[in-house]
C-alpha cells in the first residue's frame, strides 16, 4: 500500500551506533535537563575515539569504554533549547527506585510501562529476553513507532550513580551507598532517547501559534494518541510537560508524546480497566483524568474504558495550544473539575481561533465519552478543515467525490514527501498519517460532525445579529 507507514524507518539517532549504548558508562552525561515524579533526566552523548567518524565501520561493535564522564555544572539553568543541535544528542531518564528492589527482573517488571514505546533494539539480549516474559512486552513489542510517539532508543539496568544536582535535587531517593538516608535502591531503569530542544509546555510560554499553527499541532496529538488507541495504549498521563518538540527543517514544531510510565498497555486487557477496588491505579494526572474516569467508582463489575480518554486529554491541552490557560488547571481563583464541570462552563475560545477548531475542542471535551468523537475522528476534522475544503464544499458527497479528492491528497502527499527538503516534513507526515489510516465512515462521520458544526455557527451568529 501507498501509504502504508507502518513498516517506514523512523529516524533513530543511535543507529550509527549499532551494538552501542547499552551500557551506562558508554555515554558522557551532562546537565540535568529536566525531573518529574519519578526520574530524572539528564543530557548525554556517546564520545567517539579520536580519529572515528559514527558511520565508520570500526566504531560499529566495538567497545568505547570509557567511563561515565560527568559534566558537574551545578549552575546550569534548564533554559529553551529552541535552536536544534545540542552537543549531547540523547536525553537519559533515570527512574529513581524505591519499590521494584535491585534485581533486573523486579525493575523491569514493575517499570515496565516505560518499555511501551521502546523500539525492538532498544534491549540487549540479556535484558531483552527478561524483558519479552515480563508483564508489559506484548504491549511494548506491538507499539509501532509513529512520527508523533516517543521511541526508547536504549533501555538497561545500573547501578545509581550520583549526578549532578542529585544532592539537591533528588537525595531521598539516592541508595544508601550514596545517601545513608535515602530510600532508593542500588540498582535502577535507564532509559536512552533523542534530547529533544524543549517540552510543549515550555514552547507555549515564549510562542503563541496562529491558528494553522495551532490547528496542526492539536492535529499531530490526535495522531499520536490514534496510533495508542489502536495498539489498545491508553497513557493516561497526558499534560503539556510531557509532549516534547523539536523542529523540521522548515522551523515547524513536531510534537512527541513522551513518558509512558503510567499507561495501560495489558495485552489481556486492552484499553477496559476492571476498577473493582480503590487500590487500582486509575493512571496519574488527576486535573487531565477523563469525566468517565474520573467519576468511576469501584465495585465487582465495574470496568473503565480507556478508549476516549486521552482524546479528552487533548481537547483540554488544546485550550493551552490556542493560548488560554488549561480550565482545568488553577489559574486565578478559577478551575474546572474534571470530575464535576458542566460543558457550559467551559471558556468561550477567542473568535481567532478557526470555527472548525473550536467545534473538535469542544467536542473533545463533552462529559459522555459516547457523544465525544475518537481521535482518530477528531483528527479527520481537522484534516479536512486545513486540507479538505473543496470536499466540504460540494453539494453532494458520494463515495466517487471522496475518491476523487483523496487521489488529489495521495497526490499533494506523495509531492510533500518529495520535496521534504524545501516543504516541511511535519506536514508531509501528517498528511501521509492520514491516508495511511483512512476509513471511510470515519472520515464521513468527521465530514458530518463539522458540517453541522459550521451550520451551527452560522445560526448562533445569524441569532447574535438579530438580538
Ligand atoms: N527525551 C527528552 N528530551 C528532553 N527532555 C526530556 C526528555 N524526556 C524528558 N525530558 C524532560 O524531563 C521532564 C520529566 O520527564 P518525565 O515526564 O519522563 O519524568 P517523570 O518523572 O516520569 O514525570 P512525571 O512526574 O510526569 O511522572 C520532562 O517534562 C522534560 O522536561
Amino acid at each position: 500500500m501507498l501509504f502504508n507507514g507502518k513498516k517506514r524507518n523512523h529516524e533513530n539517532p543511535l543507529r550509527p551506533f549499532q551494538h552501542q549504548g547499552y551500557r551506562l558508562d558508554e555515554y558522557q552525561i551532562g546537565q540535568r535537563i529536566g525531573k518529574g515524579c519519578n526520574a530524572a533526566i539528564y543530557e548525554a552523548a556517546i564520545p567517539l575515539p579520536p580519529d572515528a567518524s559514527p558511520d565508520s565501520e570500526e566504531v560499529e561493535g566495538s567497545s568505547l569504554g570509557s567511563s561515565i564522564e560527568i559534566l558537574e555544572k551545578e549552575t546550569y539553568s534548564p533554559e529553551i533549547k529552541l535552536q536544534q543541535g545540542s552537543s549531547f544528542p540523547y536525553a537519559v531518564k533515570m527512574l529513581w527506585n524505591v519499590e521494584a528492589g535491585s534485581s533486573s527482573e523486579d525493575i523491569l517488571s514493575t517499570m515496565g510501562q516505560e518499555l511501551v514505546p521502546a523500539s525492538p533494539s532498544a534491549l540487549s539480549g540479556e535484558y531483552g529476553t527478561i524483558a519479552i516474559k515480563g508483564r508489559f512486552s506484548c504491549s511494548r513489542k506491538n507499539l509501532e513507532p509513529h512520527p508523533n510517539i516517543i521511541q526508547v532508543i536504549r533501555a538497561f539496568t545500573s547501578k545509581v550513580p550520583l549526578l549532578p544536582r542529585a544532592w539537591t535535587d533528588y537525595p531521598d531517593v539516592l541508595p544508601a551507598r550514596l545517601n545513608p538516608a535515602g530510600l532508593g535502591h542500588d540498582r535502577t531503569l535507564f532509559l536512552v532517547m533523542k534530547n529533544y530542544p524543549c517540552t510543549l509546555h515550555q514552547y507555549l510560554q515564549v510562542c503563541i501559534p496562529d491558528s494553522r499553527l495551532a490547528t496542526m499541532m492539536i492535529l499531530q496529538l490526535l495522531e499520536g494518541v490514534d496510533h495508542l488507541v489502536q495498539h489498545g495504549i491508553a497513557h493516561r498521563d497526558l499534560k503539556s510537560d510531557n509532549i516534547l518538540l523539536e523542529f523540521d527543517s522548515a522551523g515547524f514544531p513536531r510534537l512527541v508524546i513522551a513518558d509512558f510510565g503510567c499507561c495501560l498497555a495489558d495485552e489481556h486487557l486492552g484499553l477496559k480497566l476492571p476498577f473493582t477496588s480503590w487500590y487500582v491505579d486509575r493512571g496519574r494526572n488527576g486535573s487531565l483524568m477523563a469525566p468517565e474516569v474520573a467519576t468511576a467508582i469501584p465495585g465487582p463489575n465495574v470496568v473503565i474504558d480507556y478508549k476516549k480518554s486521552d482524546a479528552w486529554a487533548v481537547g483540554a491541552i488544546a485550550y493551552e495550544i490556542l493560548g488560554i490557560p488549561n480550565p482545568f488547571y488553577r489559574s486565578g481563583t478559577r478551575r474546572l473539575e474534571s470530575k464535576s464541570y458542566r460543558e457550559n462552563q467551559l471558556p468561550l475560545l477567542p473568535n481567532a481561533v478557526l470555527g472548525d477548531i473550536r467545534e473538535v475542542v469542544k467536542l473533545l471535551l463533552h462529559r459522555n465519552p459516547n457523544q465525544r468523537p475518537s481521535a482518530r475522528i477528531a483528527a479527520n476534522m481537522l484534516y479536512l478543515s486545513l486540507w479538505g475544503k473543496e470536499l466540504l464544499a460540494m453539494d453532494k458527497v458520494g463515495t466517487e467525490e471522496v475518491a476523487c479528492w483523496l487521489l488529489v491528497q495521495s497526490a499533494a502527499a506523495l509531492l510533500t514527501s518529495s520535496l521534504k527538503s524545501s516543504g516541511s516534513a511535519v506536514e508531509a507526515e501528517l498528511r501521509r498519517c492520514f491516508l495511511t489510516n483512512l476509513g471511510y465512515e470515519e472520515l464521513r462521520a468527521a465530514a458530518t460532525l463539522l458540517l453541522l458544526g459550521r451550520e451551527r455557527c452560522v445560526q448562533d451568529s445569524a441569532l447574535r445579529s438579530l438580538e
